[in-house]
């Protein structure tokens, strides 16, 4: 990175390493270039990582390979010291499509991972009404999926998620298909719930305004190959609570912002056309 401010090394609060990236590579088909390349990658119980980037520089294929959806062509993930290599709930993963079941009201839902891991009805019904409740989805219960506004559809994804307690979630621009006031308020949602839950998060995203209002830790993705360019604490995060709002009346923000937006289309010109 170039130009000031300087961001500082991250100092995880935990020494727990939930996601541990070992040298991962990863080509598609016949193609001469690897799209990941070499990425060692350690985050911790309690982060909430943000990973940035330009559009192509293999965020998703990182986050489907962590997910265990694909497999590398070298090197491997560990979750909670336990290698991790296909689909699995220790991790959950929330997609930019809710991919709600539009036949099950939002209880339900939330209901069906909990039934597949056989827990029994009275406490499932705990989970269901907790997680309602954190994600201020209460009133819409008995709801469809189709009966919900885009915000509540993707809020009810990320309570489905929480509630079957993956070890890590893994988000893939969850907001990106909202209109900036739903997203706004979707951002204040999720700050609040990892507030209170504090699971380890790792949220890909192309804006830099998102990452700077999110993350604990902010990590720079460059493309051609795929690869990570830094790692920092975000400087903007603090231990109490704030909302965006409030982040985004920092007066360090806008610099942060502009600086992160010129490495990335920095990033751009790397890209192939
Ligand atoms: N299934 C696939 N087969 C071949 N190439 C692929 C496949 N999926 C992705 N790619 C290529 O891999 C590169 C990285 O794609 P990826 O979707 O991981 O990037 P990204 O950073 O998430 O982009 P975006 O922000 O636009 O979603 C791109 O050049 C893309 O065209």
């Amino acid at each position: 990175m170039s130009g000031k401010p300087n961001p500082s090394a991250y100092i995880p609060a935990s020494a727990r390493k939930m996601i541990e990236v070992k040298d991962l590579s990863l080509r598609y088909g016949a193609r001469e270039m690897n799209i990941l390349e070499h990425i060692n990658l350690d985050i911790y119980e309690n982060d909430f990582v943000c990973i940035l980037g330009p559009s192509g520089c293999g965020k998703t294929s990182l986050l489907n390979v962590i997910a265990g959806f694909q497999t590398p062509d070298s090197g491997e993930v560990i979750i909670d010291g336990i290698r991790h290599a296909k689909p699995g709930p220790d991790v959950g993963v929330v997609f930019q499509q809710p991919n709600l079941f539009p036949w099950l009201s939002i209880e339900n839902n939330i209901a069906f991972g909990l039934k597949m891991k056989k827990m029994v009805k009275k406490e499932r019904k705990q989970f269901i009404a907790h997680y309602l409740q954190l994600t201020g989805l209460e009133a819409a219960a008995k709801k469809l999926p189709y009966q919900l506004s885009g915000g509540m559809k993707q809020r009810a994804a990320i309570a489905r998620t929480l509630a079957t307690n993956p070890k890590v979630i893994l988000m893939d621009e969850p907001f990106s298909a909202l209109d900036a006031l739903t997203r706004a308020s979707m951002q204040n949602h999720l700050l609040q719930i990892w507030r209170k839950e504090k699971k380890c998060i790792l949220f890909i995203t192309h804006d830099v305004e998102e990452a700077l209002l999110l993350g604990t830790r902010i990590i720079l993705m460059k493309p051609n190959p795929g690869s990570l360019s830094a790692d920092f604490a975000n400087p903007l995060f603090r231990p109490e609570n704030r909302s965006i709002e409030e982040i985004k009346t920092d007066r360090d923000f806008h610099q942060w912002s502009a600086r992160l937006l010129t490495d990335i289309r920095s990033f751009k010109k790397l890209t192939k056309k």
